[in-house]
């Protein structure tokens, strides 16, 4: 068995014995017992593949020399904030891991460091915004304000299915009137039945959980999400684009896909 299935395993059969409720505290373990099969080292090309793509959609990262706010909830090891940072974005991370904190400081010093320098900042005008890391509970912590922009990447998926519902709610109301979402949905062609973290997902899951955040989507008798057709609630997001990326984390797989979300009533 490979050390990468072997760690799967394991943090599946870490989270299978913990109550929904309880999950969020029970990262750290993993943390500090180094199984952590997501992450890469690295930012996830899907993302800067975001950026450069759809300039259009998410406009310039500085506003009449405001630099706009973006927020990632469950950060991990804190590439991808760092790379929102180089993009002149004023970057939050969150993780409910002390540990994934503490690395994600210590990434952010070495990087401060000439030496090992490897985020571009995007233009000399505008320069890098901040990055900044704090240990919280994505659905609990009193966040000052909204944000221009949140990633979302392996975040919903490592939630409890019954959770899911909530993030919807809590992603729709911390993003700005005019601010975007973008979500990396994986892992797709991964049936709920198998399991996880990381629990399957859908483009027909995002859709429905986006449409009326808060609700449950509704299911067939054999768990699979019906587009019931019930109009956007106010605090919906609709969708404006999905794409499949040419490199991610897991391109070639068939089990991710980038999408783009803003309140419905822009
Ligand atoms: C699968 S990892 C993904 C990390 C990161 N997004 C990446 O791509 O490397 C999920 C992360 O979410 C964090 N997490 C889980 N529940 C959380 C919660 N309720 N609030 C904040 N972070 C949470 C975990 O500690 C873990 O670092």
């Amino acid at each position: 068995m490979s050390n990468a299935v072997a760690l799967r395993e394991k943090l599946q059969q870490h989270f299978s014995k913990i109550p929904a409720n309880e999950q969020s505290s029970a990262w750290e373990q993993m943390w500090q017992q180094k199984v952590t099969p997501w992450d890469r080292s690295k930012p996830n090309p899907a993302l800067i593949e975001a950026l450069k793509k759809e300039k259009k959609l998410l406009g310039p990262s500085v506003v009449d020399g405001k630099r706009k706010k973006a927020l990632i909830p469950g950060c991990g090891g804190g590439y991808d904030i760092l790379l929102l940072a180089s993009y002149g974005y004023d970057a939050l991370g969150v993780d409910a891991a002390l540990s994934a904190i503490e690395a994600c400081r210590s990434l952010h010093n070495a990087e401060n460091n000439a030496e090992v320098k490897q985020y571009p900042v995007k233009s000399e005008d505008i320069g890098a915004g901040s990055a900044d890391f704090q240990q919280a509970d994505f659905f609990k912590h009193e966040f000052a304000g909204q944000f221009d922009l949140i990633y979302d990447y392996t975040f919903l998926c490592a939630l409890p299915p019954e959770i899911r519902p909530s993030w919807a709610k809590r992603m729709s109301s911390l993003l700005a009137p005019d601010g975007v979402l973008i979500c990396i949905e994986f892992p797709l062609k991964k049936p709920l039945s198998a399991g996880g973290p990381p629990h399957g997902v859908s483009a027909a899951l995002y859709y429905e959980l986006f449409k009326t955040p808060g609700v449950d989507p509704i299911r067939d008798e054999n768990g699979e999400i019906l587009s019931i057709g019930r109009p956007y609630a106010t605090d919906g997001l609709k969708r404006e684009a999905r794409w499949i990326p040419e490199e991610s984390h897991h391109a070639g797989q068939g089990m991710d896909a980038v999408s783009f979300w803003r309140h419905c009533n822009q």
